[in-house]
């Protein structure tokens, strides 16, 4: 990848792509770590005189802007990891209105566009979007590890309208990783959970021939359970997967090893009445969202001894209290594996998860990206980091 050493950025206005993609509940920031990772660019490209034109996405909002997925409490917590005011553009970012805006910024000033999948063409990859995000800067710096999976208009279709570069984080984040996919020390351990089932149970058939084991937990793991004929009751479920998911258990069924107790609520909320269940008997009108206490310490002792490890996606919907013992100890199990191991944990919940459990200081990376480093890792080529050769 071209580095931030290959562009000459002194008095230039620089288009930044970060993954500012935080975890906020009720308007307030949960985790600040993707916009603590992204300031060593932000800092060496003000230090050469740059002005800033950050851009991000948050969340998946379908149908253009809305006030939830707004960029604009990010703005504050970016200012004061940066220590200097942060202008928040509420314009849609190819507006004229963006532009006329960042044309006011002076040497040494940072502007927060507003979130670009408000935009219709952002995850089409239009060009027409492209064009007119390309305005913005003379110059393009890509650094949102965590979204470089993704082939949008403002991670890769930009790059090929401006001069460009990876930023520091891109870089550091795909040298950490790949320690991962060179000669990992085994045996290797990959444990996968969260929400996102649909995009990353496609990752798991390319990781298990490579991995000597893989924990399932989370949403994650009820289609596999519903595979097998368990029941689920109104569990997290990708019924078009569950046929996949019965494949990968005939073939690699000594691998992967599911959750065998759960912690069922009676509604998706911190205040549900729950009870611990065999994880194949969910009640009906009751769902899965923790891993249970047997569970829990047999995927300990699964990781007992493992020399690498990479974790994404939570045990269980850790943001309420009920449901976070399950990602609290296998945050400790991954922790206590200590120097003796090479420990990723990636994904913007799972760091989250992991920072809050005060385990964070004792795994070997932290990274941004959760979908971005299960693609890297399963050897595919991240659209983001092409762009950037
Ligand atoms: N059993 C479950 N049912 C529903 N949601 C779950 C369950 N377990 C975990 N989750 C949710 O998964 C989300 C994180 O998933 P994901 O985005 O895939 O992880 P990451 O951001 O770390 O990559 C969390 O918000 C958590 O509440
Ligand atoms: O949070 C992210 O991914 P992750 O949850 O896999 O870490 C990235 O910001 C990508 O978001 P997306 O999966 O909506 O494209």
């Amino acid at each position: 990848m071209q580095t931030l050493d290959q562009l000459n950025v002194g008095g230039q206005r620089v288009l930044v792509r970060v993954d500012y993609n935080l975890p906020i509940k009720d308007g307030a920031v949960q985790d600040e770590t993707r916009v603590t990772a992204s300031v060593p660019t932000l800092q060496k490209l003000l230090a050469q005189g740059a002005s800033l034109v950050l851009m991000s996405h948050l969340g998946r909002p379908k149908n253009g802007p809305e006030e939830k997925y707004s960029l604009r409490p990010v703005a504050a917590v970016l200012e004061k990891a940066l220590g200097r005011p942060v202008r928040f553009i509420g314009s849609l970012p190819s507006s004229e209105e963006t532009l006329r805006a960042v044309e006011s910024l002076k040497p040494g000033e940072v502007a927060l566009l507003e979130n670009v999948r408000f935009e219709p063409g952002e995850e089409k990859n239009d060009p027409e979007l492209s064009r007119q995000l390309a305005r913005l800067g003379d110059a393009f710096v890509l650094d949102a590890f965590g979204s470089a999976h993704r082939a949008h208009a403002s991670v890769s279709g930009v790059a090929g309208l401006l001069p460009h570069a990876a930023g520091t984080l891109l870089q550091t984040e795909v040298d950490a990783l790949s320690r991962l996919l060179e000669n990992p020390a085994r045996p290797y351990v990959v444990i996968i959970g969260g929400a996102k089932v649909s995009d990353k149970i496609k990752v798991i058939e390319n990781l298990l021939p490579g991995v000597d084991r893989m924990l399932i937990g989370g949403g994650m793991m009820f289609t596999f359970i519903k595979a097998k004929g368990g029941q689920i009751g109104g569990s997290l479920v990708e019924e078009d997967q569950v046929a996949y998911a019965g494949q990968l258990l005939a073939q690699y069924g000594d691998k992967l090893m599911l959750p065998t107790d759960a912690v069922a609520a009676d509604k998706f909320a911190a205040d549900a009445r729950t009870q611990v269940v065999p994880a194949d008997q969910i009640p009906d009108g009751w769902m899965g969202l923790d891993i249970g206490p047997d569970t829990q310490r047999a995927y300990a002792d699964a990781l007992k001894g493992a020399k690498t490890v990479f974790w994404n996606g939570p045990m269980g919907v850790f943001e309420f209290p009920a449901f976070a013992a399950g990602t609290n100890a296998v945050a400790q199990a991954v922790a206590d594996l200590g120097q003796d191991a090479y420990t990723v944990v990636g994904g913007g919940d799972s760091v989250s998860a992991i920072n809050k459990s005060g385990q964070a200081d004792r795994v070997s990376h932290i990274s941004t990206g959760g979908g971005a480093s299960l693609e890297l890792l399963e050897g595919q080529r991240l659209p983001g980091v092409e762009a950037m050769k």
